[in-house]
C-alpha cells in the first residue's frame, strides 16, 4: 500500500504517522508538503496528521483546509481513494466538508492529553476491520478542540448509516453522543480525534491504534 502524509505548517504528528505507516504497511510513507498540488503517483492512502496547522488560528484546521494540496486530496477522495484524518487532520476534513459535523472547544475549555477507552461501533469498514475480534481499545487523545458537534438530523443520519465508528466509553470533551471518529457515507474517508499512531508500536508502550493501520493495509 502506498501512503502519503500531508505536512502543513504546524503539523507535529506527521513523522509519527509516517513511521507507523512505514512499519505496519512495509512500504515507506511519502511526506507531501501542503503547497504541492499533486499527490505522489499511485497513492492509495492519504493521511492528514495531528498538530497545530497555522497555529490553530481562526479555527483549528480552517486555514489548512485552504492549502493547495487539499484540492488533490478531495479529488483522491472523489475517486474512492482512502483518506484518514487524525486529530488536527479530522478538523481539516470537517472544514473541507469531506466529513460531517465540526470540532469545537472541549467542554472543559482545557487541553486534554490522556489515554481514553474507545468502543469500535462499526467494524465493517476499511479503517476498523482489524478490530473485529476485540471491538474495544485504548488510544491517547491530545486536543483542545475535540468536541464533535452536529445538528440532530445529521447525528441521527450518521448513526443510522453506520458512519460513527469510534465512540468514547468515558467522554473526555463533551462530544455529541460520545462520538470520537466518523467516516463519510461512501466509507473511504475517516476522521478520529484519538491518535492511533501514538499507540502503534510495542516500543511506545501502547498498541491500541495498530489495528487502524492494519485495517487500511487489508482494505488497500
Ligand atoms: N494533537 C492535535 O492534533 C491537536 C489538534 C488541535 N490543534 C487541538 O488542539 O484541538
Amino acid at each position: 500500500m502506498k501512503s502519503a502524509v500531508i505536512v502543513f505548517p504546524g503539523s507535529n504528528c506527521d513523522r509519527d504517522a509516517a513511521r507507523a505507516l512505514t512499519r505496519i504497511t512495509g512500504t515507506p510513507a511519502k511526506m507531501v508538503w501542503h503547497k504541492d498540488t499533486d499527490l505522489p503517483e499511485g497513492t492509495d492512502l492519504v493521511v492528514l496528521p495531528g498538530g497545530f496547522s497555522y497555529g490553530d488560528y481562526l479555527r483549528s484546521g480552517a486555514m489548512a483546509a485552504k492549502s493547495p494540496v487539499v484540492k488533490a486530496v478531495i479529488a483522491h477522495a472523489e475517486r474512492g481513494g482512502l483518506v484518514l484524518g487524525i486529530c488536527n487532520g479530522f478538523q481539516v476534513l470537517t472544514e473541507t466538508r469531506l466529513l460531517p459535523g465540526a470540532l469545537a472547544r472541549n467542554a472543559g475549555l482545557k487541553f486534554s492529553c490522556k489515554e481514553v477507552p474507545l468502543a469500535i461501533t462499526n467494524v465493517n469498514t476499511a479503517f476498523t476491520r482489524a478490530y473485529r475480534e476485540t471491538r474495544e481499545t485504548e488510544i491517547p487523545i491530545a486536543h483542545g478542540d475535540g468536541r464533535f458537534i452536529a445538528d440532530a438530523d445529521t447525528l441521527d443520519r450518521i448513526e443510522g448509516e453506520g458512519q460513527v465508528i469510534f465512540r468514547y466509553l468515558a467522554n473526555p470533551n463533551g462530544s455529541d453522543r460520545d462520538i470520537a471518529g466518523v467516516m463519510n457515507a461512501r466509507g473511504n474517508v475517516m476522521g478520529m480525534m484519538p491518535h492511533p499512531e501514538r499507540a502503534s508500536d510495542p516500543v511506545l508502550g501502547r498498541t491500541g491504534g495498530t489495528a487502524v493501520f492494519q485495517s487500511l493495509l487489508e482494505a488497500a
